[in-house]
């Protein structure tokens, strides 16, 4: 197992790039550490199976190293990488029994038959196929195919990581948790360092210590699950992570005020910078109520989500979302709304300003 280090990394697929929109994957600078389970988030052609292909060896960078641990492996193949990488879709071979196929990655490396049998049915006890082991992979689902792949990405103990790109596309909703689910466990059982990429923030959530959100070929933040929700780096964070996203004013800050419109808004915490930003709020931290201090808003209408519901308001021309409990009884008066000071957070040129006196 190895640290991933990326140092000075971006890729274009044009020949002769002649700005940022040609990379595919900005300048990228990073540290995956080793051992740590990383989901690799963010919507489609941000640039998520570049980068992954990229660490794996399939794509050559245009600029900038690849360090597994201190080697250098910018310019070294795939199969030189000791990695194990599952796809979007399955690749198993057709002719090869369920068995020949999880035990294929481990005779390659020249395992012995004894250790080889022991690890294939454990792996087959974790994808839920020890009763189809000696059936040929030809003719099985997609689903079950691609649940092959899976194992065979898992089977082995020694690779330096372990790379997954939207790898259950395929398969249907309860295996997803299922599998989700063995995926951690063998996370914690093997300590291997795990890239997982997807699109679905549930999945990343779920899976990842750390997540890695990617847009427009920029890797934006990188923290856990309570970092993102709490202080989104980006505003990209605070609408794409969250259901419904962070809602967004525009606003002049001066210290701990900021002017919406005609209100005023105390931010709870002072910034050194002023001038035209932007407030997001978490639908979480919205409070609606009936007269009183807050920004004038009007209610348009409620969803009823089962954990909670939302209720849907115009705040100063904004279309704003706040989350109450199920149990709450929402008032058809609604002209007001207030934000829990923890839950703003300021931004400028759509980047987070840290408050004064916040530690990093
Ligand atoms: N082989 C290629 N040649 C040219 N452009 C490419 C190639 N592969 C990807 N791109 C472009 O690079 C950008 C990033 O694509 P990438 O596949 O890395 O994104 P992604 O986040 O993995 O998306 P998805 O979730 O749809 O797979 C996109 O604009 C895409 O069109």
């Amino acid at each position: 197992m190895a640290q991933i280090t990326l140092d000075d990394l971006a890729h274009s697929y044009h020949p002769n790039p002649s700005g940022p929109d040609d990379f595919a994957l900005k300048q990228l600078d990073m540290t995956w550490r080793d051992g740590e389970a990383y989901a690799l988030l963010g919507a489609s052609g941000c640039g998520k199976s570049t980068l992954l292909n990229i660490i794996s060896g399939l794509l050559h960078p245009s600029q900038g190293r690849i360090l597994f641990g201190e080697r250098d492996v910018t310019n070294a193949p795939t199969a030189d990488r000791n990695i194990a990488q599952v796809f979007q879709f399955p690749v198993v071979y057709d002719t090869m029994s369920v068995r020949e196929n999880l035990a294929f990655p481990l005779k390659n490396r020249g395992m012995a038959g004894q250790e080889i049998a022991e690890r294939v049915q454990k792996v087959a006890a974790m994808i839920d196929m020890e009763a189809v082991l000696d059936r040929k992979a030809r003719g099985l689902t997609a689903d079950a195919k691609q649940k092959i792949s899976l194992g065979r990405g898992m089977v082995r103990e020694d690779v330096n990581a372990l790379l997954f790109d939207e790898p259950l596309t395929v398969i249907d909703p309860h295996m997803k948790w299922e599998l989700r689910t063995q995926l951690k466990k063998l996370h914690r059982d093997f300590g291997h360092t795990m890239i997982y990429v997807t699109h679905d923030q549930t999945e990343a959530l779920t899976f990842a210590d750390k997540v890695v959100v990617m847009h427009d070929g920029r890797v934006v933040q990188t923290g856990t699950p309570q970092d993102l929700f709490e202080k989104p780096a980006h505003t990209f964070v605070g609408y794409f992570i969250g259901s419904p996203g962070m809602n967004l004013f525009d606003a002049d800050i001066n210290g701990r005020t900021a002017r919406i419109g005609d209100a005023t808004l105390d931010l709870g915490r002072p910034y050194a910078a002023s001038g035209r930003m932007q407030v997001g709020v978490r639908p979480e931290f919205v409070r609606v109520g009936t007269g009183g201090d807050g920004l004038p808003a009007r209610i348009r209408r409620v969803e009823d989500v089962g954990r909670h519901k939302i209720v849907r308001l115009d705040v100063m021309g904004v279309e704003t979302a706040a989350i109450v409990g199920e149990d709450a009884t929402i008032p058809t008066d609604i002209d007001r709304v207030s934000f829990v000071p923890e839950g703003i957070n300021v931004y400028a040129d759509a980047w987070r300003v840290a408050p004064q006196g916040e530690t990093p």
